[in-house]
């Protein structure tokens, strides 16, 4: 057997679930499923979206490639008359970083939330039909993460009527905005606001870069790419920049002035809505890196579930074929639970679009009472599943072997583009201690005000810090109550701590520095508290299909259980468990593999992956992956020649000992 064509057939015949029906559940809707399915099948179809040979190709005929491939998808969205959404999912299976990201969910969005009714009545049509292309530029070369830090001056001038964006420093330079090196003709220029020699916080300004007509840079304006970026392909196709400002003059309707504004006579009039709003467009786009999340890493998941099905290995007895390493239980107890956490990051995903939802229709009305929970679930969530999705992806090419490494597994690219999700829009870090200060603030407030929302579980506070789990068997673990009230105990229990020994402290931000490190374990439980409940949450939901049901209820399992076998001391520590019943949940944990493993390929076939989007050859649908990698071995260009170039000049003045006299 040269390939693994009839392992998978065999390995799809086993499932005991209706996958057609899983494709659904994992969509969210038929409706959902439908729509991504014709988008993904248009992309892959056509052979401007190749993307195989990406890593292969150098930086500017790259750039160059980028941009046809959106000038070509511009023109489908016109042809096709494709609606927004329809847009976004062809942006996401084109799967290749681009202006077009920042402009469609940095720009449009910031000008939507930020703007006044009147600037988003001149704006956001020239935005949407791309008369005018934007990025966002908040981050400079000195400060990225902190925002209030920034350098970047808008001076009013009451002369003019105008503000004048400045660059004083080396440091100040806006380093990084996607999209601005070579294409946008426009930014959101985030900038200290100074009246009268007076700094009135950081504020958001829309700043032409370029001249629309011959798109070279406005005077006073320097612009450059900031250099290649980490791995071949990957987020190279993207134009970082750098950007100095050298008093560059723009109208005073240019400040997005929905929190504040400034009058004409130069005053600054700070509105009821609060000034966090500015940070709206962070909170908005977190959301949306935690829904990516799930497609990064089911990717990697497949790619590595169908290889671990055509691998063999080992064992072969009487000629007969050797064991397929997916039967290895230590291959499963790696992979079986990031298929879990993949579907885990799925439901939290869709979960937290509802919130976001929720949250900009209030805001929209002026009421901002959930903010602080939306930014501290955003920040929390937007860590947690970039974090363990990049160690996820990482694990799966080491799941994959040495064909892992391979370029043409596809993990190499998938990796280097995705490990920026754990830095940008907030380093990983950063945003679990924005969590830690939402949590040490509810548990303060304890005893008189009743916390809300994803902390709801700690009004019960009294009752999870006194009792213990009551599990005796492998097979008590097997109820969401049980799994559910041993994540909210800990988390609890951990926060309290945190809280009791902060108060030790005289002056709280001393305490909180030191206890950072611990505080960002507490976050990282709480987060955990809402991936495990939404996913029970998900559970209690009608999920029609022969065995759906059943077998997202084992990944549930699967997901929790690992968790808690990994975070046991955690577990331990705080008293909730003893170390009986975190072994019976080990035991636990290895009875469920047990049933996932012969449903593992129909389960990576639901997230229904094209072999487009995959650009794999371990994870090709139909499992032909010998002969496959032996065809792209020969048809990488450096195979052209049997004779590389160098060989006459450096290799054979060696072999032939004449080196002291080759011209080197
Ligand atoms: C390859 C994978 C691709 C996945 C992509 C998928 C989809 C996305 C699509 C497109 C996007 C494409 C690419 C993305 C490119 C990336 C773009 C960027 O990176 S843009 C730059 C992002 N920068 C940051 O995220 C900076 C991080 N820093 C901050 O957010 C803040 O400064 C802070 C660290 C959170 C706060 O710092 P500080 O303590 O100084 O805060 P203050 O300013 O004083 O405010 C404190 C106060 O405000 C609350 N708060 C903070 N942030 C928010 C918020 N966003 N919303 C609401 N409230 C907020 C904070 O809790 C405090 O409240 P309180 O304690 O009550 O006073
Ligand atoms: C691929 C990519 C695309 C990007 N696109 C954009 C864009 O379009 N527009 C834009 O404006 N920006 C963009 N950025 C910038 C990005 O948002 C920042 O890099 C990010 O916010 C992190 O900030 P920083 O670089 O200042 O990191 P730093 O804050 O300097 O982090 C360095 C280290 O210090 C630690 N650290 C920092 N502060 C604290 C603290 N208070 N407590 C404990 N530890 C701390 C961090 O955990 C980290 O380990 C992009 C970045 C990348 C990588």
């Amino acid at each position: 057997m040269e390939g693994g064509v009839d392992y998978l057939i065999d390995e799809r015949k086993k499932a005991q679930f209706d996958v057609e029906a899983m494709k659904v559940a994992w969509a969210g809707s038929r409706q959902a499923f439908e729509l991504s399915d014709r988008i993904a099948k248009l992309v892959a179809n056509d052979p401007i979206f190749e993307k195989f040979s990406r890593p292969m190709l150098g930086r500017k005929e790259l750039f160059k490639n980028s941009l046809r491939k959106v000038a070509h998808a511009w023109k489908l969205i016109i042809d096709l008359r494709l609606s927004e959404e329809e847009a976004k999912l062809l942006r996401h299976y084109i799967d290749e970083p681009a202006y077009t990201d920042l402009q469609w969910e940095m720009f449009i969005p910031a000008i939507e939330g930020q703007g006044t009714e009147e600037q988003k009545r001149k704006w956001l049509p020239l935005a949407r039909k791309m008369q005018v292309i934007g990025s966002y530029a908040q981050t400079e070369l000195g400060h990225g993460s902190n925002v209030q830090g920034l350098e970047t001056t808008a001076t009013f001038d009451p002369q003019t009527d105008e503000f004048v964006i400045h660059s004083p420093t080396l440091t100040s330079s806006k380093w990084w905005p996607g999209g601005t090196a070579k294409v946008s003709t426009h930014a959101i220029v985030y900038a200290r606001l100074i009246l009268d020699g007076q700094f009135h916080g950081v504020h958001g300004f829309i700043v032409q870069l370029r001249n629309l007509e011959n798109h070279t840079p406005l005077p006073g304006i320097t612009v450059g790419d900031i250099g290649m970026k980490f791995g071949n392909g990957a987020y190279n196709t993207m134009d970082n920049g750098v950007i100095r400002f050298n008093h560059v003059h723009i109208p005073r309707n240019q400040m997005l002035m929905r929190v504040s504004q400034v009058t004409r006579e130069g005053k600054f009039v700070q509105s009821d809505v609060p000034r966090q709003l500015l940070y709206g467009t962070m909170v908005y786009v977190r959301q949306k890196i935690v829904a990516d999340a799930s497609k990064a890493l089911s990717r990697a998941v497949c790619i590595a579930t169908r290889y671990s099905a055509v691998r063999r290995q080992f064992g072969s007895r009487n000629g007969g074929p050797e064991i397929q390493v997916i039967d290895y239980k230590t291959q499963q107890s790696r992979l079986f639970p990031l298929l879990a956490s993949a579907y885990a990051f799925r439901f939290v995903g869709e979960w937290l679009k509802w919130l976001y939802t929720d949250v900009k229709q209030r805001l929209e009305a002026n009421d901002f009472s959930t903010l602080p929970e939306a930014h501290a679930c955003t920040a929390g969530l937007k860590s947690l599943t970039t974090s363990a999705t990049a160690d996820g992806i990482e694990e799966c090419r080491k799941l994959c072997g040495g064909h892992g490494y391979l370029v043409s597994s596809g993990i190499p690219e998938l990796f280097a583009t995705y490990v920026p999700a754990c830095t940008f829009e907030g380093d990983n870090v950063v945003m679990m201690l924005q969590v830690a200060r939402f949590l040490v603030k509810t548990v303060s407030e304890l005893g008189y005000k009743q916390p809300v929302g994803t902390t709801a579980y700690m009004r019960r506070v009294t009752a999870l810090m006194q009792s213990n789990c009551a599990v005796r068997t492998a097979e008590e673990w097997l109820n969401p109550g049980v799994v559910v009230e041993a994540f909210e105990a800990r988390s609890t229990r951990m926060a309290v701590a945190c809280g009791q020994r902060l108060a030790k402290f005289e002056n709280p931000e001393e305490g909180f520095a030191e206890l950072s490190a611990d505080l960002v374990e507490a976050s990282l439980a709480h987060c955990q508290v809402i991936v495990v409940s939404k996913f029970v949450e998900k559970l209690q939901q009608e999920i029609p299909g022969k065995g759906v049901k059943r077998l997202l209820e084992v990944l549930f399992y699967v997901y929790a259980l690992f968790l808690l076998h990994k975070h046991q001391g955690d577990f331990l520590a705080t008293g909730y468990l003893t170390p009986k019943q975190a072994s019976l949940a080990n035991d636990q944990l290895r009875i469920l593999y047990s049933k996932v493993r012969p449903n593992a390929i129909a389960l990576v076939d639901s997230f229904n992956h094209t072999d487009h989007l995959l650009s794999s050859i371990l994870g090709r649908y139909d499992g032909n992956v010998y002969p496959k990698l032996y065809e792209a071995a020969f048809n990488d260009p450096f195979n052209d020649s049997d004779i590389a170039d160098g060989i006459h000049q450096y290799v054979q003045p060696m072999l032939r000992q004449e080196l002291h006299s080759a011209k080197l």
